[in-house]
């Protein structure tokens, strides 16, 4: 059977979503292999991943901790695109090109921290417990 015109149209929807899918990824795979606070937060995830299994903490916790995790990543995939906008406008010292590096940084580091205190919240009783058994042995 010959493929219509609306065939066509579908193949090339098709297409053209994996493309943007395909950037992307690209873009995401940019982030994890050029920055350093990035690995870090991956890193970071997986332990509290073990832990929250190791824990068994309840589906509200999970569901902070994803959250938190979540938008840490995306202020620091938003980190880097600010870099690079200013890095391609500005090549040379400027305090604006400054300003927008270290303000974006921020957004990062204000999440990072409630990330932190949230984690804290979260496994503070588990660690304890913890703690106390060890110091029993
Ligand atoms: N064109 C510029 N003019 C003035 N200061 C700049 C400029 N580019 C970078 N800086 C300063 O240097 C810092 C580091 O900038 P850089 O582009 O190296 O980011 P980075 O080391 O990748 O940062 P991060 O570790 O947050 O990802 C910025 O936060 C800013 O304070």
């Amino acid at each position: 059977m010959k493929p219509t015109s609306g065939d066509n149209k579908i193949i090339r929807v098709i297409r053209s979503f994996f493309r943007s899918l395909k950037h992307a990824f690209n873009g995401l795979f940019y982030v994890i292999k050029t920055e350093r606070n990035m690995r870090f937060h991956i890193l970071l995830g997986i332990i509290v991943f073990a832990f929250g299994i190791k824990f068994d903490i309840s589906y509200f916790e999970w569901t902070t901790i994803l959250i938190f995790f979540g938008f840490t990543v995306v202020f620091e995939i938003f980190n880097t695109t600010i870099e690079n906008i200013v890095d391609l406008l500005i090549s040379e010292y400027n305090m604006n090109a400054k300003r927008a590096k270290d303000t974006s940084a921020a957004c990062v580091l204000v999440f990072a921290i409630l990330y932190a205190v949230a984690l804290c919240m979260i496994f503070i009783d588990d660690f304890l417990e913890l703690f106390k058994i060890i110091v029993n042995l």
